[in-house]
C-alpha cells in the first residue's frame, strides 16, 4: 500500500485577473478552488494512475471538509486526523506570471500529532510512505523524522519531499526517492548551479548522503535521474503550459506509482516526467488520458 502524508494541506485558490494593480480594486478573470498540499496531489495523481493510495495528514474546519469530500468523489481512501483549527487557503495568483502567497497552516496539538502517528501503527514491510509538503510551525521541523522512525520500525520505505533542515535530517535515513527541483538543490547545497554538470555532482551527492533514487526537476527544460548505476535525461514534452502548481508532485506519483507496479526504474521515469508535464499542460492535476499521450513524446537518454 501507498501512503501519502499531508502534514499541511491546503485549499488552492486558483485567482485569475489581467494584471494587479496594488493599492485598487483588482476584479477576478475567473476562480478556481482545488483540494491540495503536495501529498493530497500525489494521491490524485496516484489515483488517476490507478495506483491504490491512502492520504492521512491533518484536516480542520469547513476548509477541511472540502478536501475531505473532494477525496470521497474521487474515491480516494482518506484518514485525516481531524484538528481544530481550519485548514489553510493557499493562494495562487496568475497576472501573466504565476505567483504563490502560501498560508501558515493550523496549529496542531501534541494529542492530534500523536495521533497521525497512530494511523501508521499498522505498516507492513512493502509498504511507501510518501512525505510531502511544508510542517506546520506548531509541529517542529523535526516531525517528519518522527515519521520516518516509525516507517523504518516496520520496515516501510518512504519517499520525502520537503526543503532545508527537515531533507537534510532524512537523508541518511535512506529515502527511496527524493526530487529537488534545480533551485531547490542549489539551495541545499547554499551553491549556484550554473550547469548540467553541477546538476549532476549535486545530485549524486543526495545518493552519497542517503538517498536511494534522486530525480532533479528542470520545470520546462524536463528532468534528470540519478541512482547508484544510472544517470538518465528525459526532455520535457512541448505544450501550453496552463499550470505548474502540483508538477512536482505530479511527478512523484509518476514515478513511485509506477515502479510500484512495475518495479521498473525507466518506465517509472517515464510516467514521471509524463505526469509532471500532464499538470503543466493542465488547469488541475494531469490526467490518465494525457498522462498516456505524453508517454511516448518523452526521450530518455543515457549520460
Ligand atoms: N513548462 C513546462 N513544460 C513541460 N513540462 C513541465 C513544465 N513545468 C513542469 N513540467 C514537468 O513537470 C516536472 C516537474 O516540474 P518542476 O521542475 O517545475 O517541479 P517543481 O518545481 O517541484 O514543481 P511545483 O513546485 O510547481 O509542483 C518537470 O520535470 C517536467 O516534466
Ligand atoms: O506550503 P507547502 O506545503 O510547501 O506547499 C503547498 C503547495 O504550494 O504545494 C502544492 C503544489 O506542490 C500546492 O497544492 C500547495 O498549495
Amino acid at each position: 500500500m501507498i501512503y501519502t502524508v499531508t502534514l499541511n494541506p491546503s485549499i488552492d485558490y486558483i485567482v485569475e485577473v489581467d494584471q494587479v494593480k496594488l493599492g485598487s480594486l483588482n476584479r477576478m478573470k475567473r476562480d478556481l478552488k482545488l483540494p491540495g498540499g503536495k501529498g493530497i496531489n500525489v494521491s490524485r495523481v496516484l489515483n488517476q494512475l490507478n495506483v491504490q493510495n491512502k492520504a492521512i495528514g491533518f484536516l480542520g474546519g469547513f476548509t477541511g471538509r472540502y478536501i475531505e469530500d473532494w477525496l470521497h468523489e474521487e474515491g480516494i481512501a482518506s484518514d485525516f486526523v481531524s484538528v481544530s483549527d481550519d485548514t489553510r487557503i493557499n493562494i495562487k495568483l496568475k497576472a501573466g506570471e504565476e505567483t504563490e502567497i502560501n498560508g501558515m497552516g493550523p496549529v496542531i496539538r501534541a494529542n492530534e500529532a500523536e495521533a497521525l502517528l497512530q494511523k501508521l501503527a499498522n505498516l507492513q514491510a512493502g509498504d511507501i510512505v510518501i512525505m510531502s509538503g511544508s510542517i506546520p510551525p506548531s509541529l517542529g521541523e523535526n516531525f517528519y523524522n518522527r515519521l520516518i522512525g516509525v516507517c523504518k520500525q516496520h520496515g516501510a520505505e518512504f519517499v520525502i519531499d520537503t526543503t532545508g533542515q527537515a531533507l537534510q535530517q532524512a537523508l541518511p535515513l535512506g529515502p527511496l526517492l527524493v526530487k529537488p527541483n534545480h533551485h531547490e538543490l542549489a539551495e541545499l547545497f547554499g551553491v549556484q548551479i550554473s550547469s548540467k554538470e553541477d546538476l549532476i555532482t549535486y545530485g549524486r551527492k543526495l545518493l552519497e548522503l542517503g538517498a536511494k533514487h534522486v530525480l532533479v526537476s528542470m520545470a520546462g527544460e524536463g528532468a534528470l535521474f540519478i541512482s547508484e548505476n544510472s544517470l538518465f535525461r528525459a526532455n520535457a514534452p512541448a505544450g501550453k503550459v496552463k499550470n505548474s502548481v502540483g508538477a512536482g508532485d505530479s511527478m512523484i506519483a509518476g514515478f513511485v506509482g509506477t515502479l510500484s507496479l512495475t518495479g521498473d526504474v525507466l518506465q517509472a521515469f517515464r510516467a514521471g516526467v509524463a505526469s509532471g508535464s500532464a499538470t503543466a499542460f493542465s488547469d488541475d492535476l494531469a490526467d490518465r488520458e494525457l498522462i498516456e499521450q505524453l508517454k511516448p513524446l518523452i526521450e530518455i537518454s543515457q549520460l
